[in-house]
């Protein structure tokens, strides 16, 4: 019988750490990795699925924030981490994790990046921010003008001291954008080290430095040099446009690729648009609102007549009912809905990558008032978050 409990006791956690991985396909971790790993457990954040004394799941968290429309920073739980040992799934051990993680997580709202886009629909989780990878012909990429700040290579030691205090300071702006845990740089710093020839580049401008840039060049055997950006962080536009023309002006380097916000204007940057090429869109946050009112709280809308809004949520039913939504905010009525949408959808609305029309046409919402719904909840920025977990 699948039992879940919260792990305290440190000597699982290297447990909890193989099961995952094996999960994943991946070896368990090096005793090197493992002092890496190590910190980044979370107590009270860890849960395992039990057969007897043997972990047979996992699920963990961490603790974070994110940024909802309007700007505010609400706290957020990072999920990873999820794994269920290849002898027992399909048997309801990842369904009893995730109630159990549901039902005990401190913050309003959880994200996730899913390996499968078929998991986690079911838990409440909805598509909430996609990424595009776009891919620059370095060869031809011309940004006209002049740096108007300055860029400087890091070494590695003053990049790993430097970087987390930078980023605190930019801060967060763009909803889908999450804040950074210790445990995350560490794992980065990690990743940096067996990767050896990161480069990180930071930016000035005249209030000092705004802006960082981290990424790697490859050799392929045909001698093309392909260079992917692996952090990109920056306060104003002219950080962005300097760290761009760094990047595009390095020597020996024939492609560039990243992942970007829907919406990023980088094409506009290059004398010939065309340089840049979309390769792919790919989904990046997965958001479950764990408290519907208070979530519908923290965010502003637009300017529409107000609708009333019914949420279904078989999984924590103290979020069903129905939320009034207005300029003015949101707040629980017994009103007739206007329309009626299930938790894990309004969760892929919630930071205006999709619209509820785009859902009404596709049969998965019913109702009416879809214009002043999309009016309501429309933004100005596409989500995208950026900080890969
Ligand atoms: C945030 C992250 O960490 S992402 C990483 C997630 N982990 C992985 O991808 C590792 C490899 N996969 C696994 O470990 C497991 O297959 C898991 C965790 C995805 C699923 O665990 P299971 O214990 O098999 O899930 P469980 O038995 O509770 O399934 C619940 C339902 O989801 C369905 N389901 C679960 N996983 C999948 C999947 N990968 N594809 C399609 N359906 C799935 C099941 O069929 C079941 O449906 P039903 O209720 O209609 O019968």
């Amino acid at each position: 019988m699948t039992e879940i409990r919260v792990l305290t006791d440190e000597a699982q956690f290297r447990a909890h750490m193989s099961v995952f991985r094996r999960a994943m396909h991946w070896s368990p971790p090096s005793d090197e990795q493992w002092q890496v790993i190590r910190p980044s457990y979370e107590p009270d954040r860890v849960l395992a699925a039990f057969d007897g004394d043997e972990i047979i799941g996992t699920a963990s968290s961490f603790g974070s924030s994110l940024v909802v429309p309007g700007g505010a920073l609400v706290p957020h739980s990072a999920i990873s981490r999820v794994g269920v040992r290849a002898d027992y799934t399909r048997r309801g051990v990842l369904s009893a994790l995730m109630r159990e993680q549901l039902s005990s997580l401190p913050d309003p709202v959880a994200t996730l990046r899913a390996s499968e886009g078929r998991i986690y629909g079911r838990f409440g989780y909805g598509l909430a921010g996609r990424w595009r990878t776009v891919e620059i012909d370095a060869r031809r990429a011309v940004i006209p003008g002049d740096l108007t700040g300055r860029v400087r290579m890091l070494d590695q030691d003053t990049a790993d001291k430097l970087l987390p205090e930078l980023h605190e300071a930019i801060g967060l702006t763009r909803p889908g954008q999450i804040g950074r845990w210790a445990g995350w740089w560490a794992r980065q710093r990690d990743r940096k080290t067996e990767a050896e020839n990161s480069v990180t580049v930071v930016h000035s401008g005249p209030d000092g430095d705004d802006g960082f840039l981290t990424y790697k060049v490859t050799t392929t055997k045909d001698f093309d040099h392909e260079l992917s950006i692996e952090d990109f962080v920056w306060a104003n536009d002219d950080a962005w446009r300097d760290l761009w023309i760094y990047v595009s002006r390095l020597d020996l380097v024939d492609k560039i690729e990243i992942d970007l916000a829907l919406d990023e204007p980088v094409s506009w940057l290059f004398e010939d648009p065309r340089v840049v090429r979309t390769k792919d869109v790919f989904d990046e946050i997965w958001l479950r609102l764990v408290d519907v009112p208070r979530m519908l709280s923290a965010r502003t809308y637009g300017v529409a007549d107000p609708v009333v809004i019914e949420v279904r949520d078989e999984l924590l039913p103290a979020n069903d009912g129905r939320y009034r939504v207005s300029p003015d905010g949101a707040e629980r009525v017994e009103e007739p809905a206007d329309l009626t949408i299930p938790v894990d959808l309004l969760g892929a609305v919630y930071l205006g990558d999709t619209t509820f029309s785009q859902l009404a046409a596709t049969r998965r919402i019913e109702g009416t008032r879809l214009a002043d719904a999309d009016a309501l909840f429309a933004v100005p920025q596409k989500p995208f978050c950026g900080t890969f977990f």
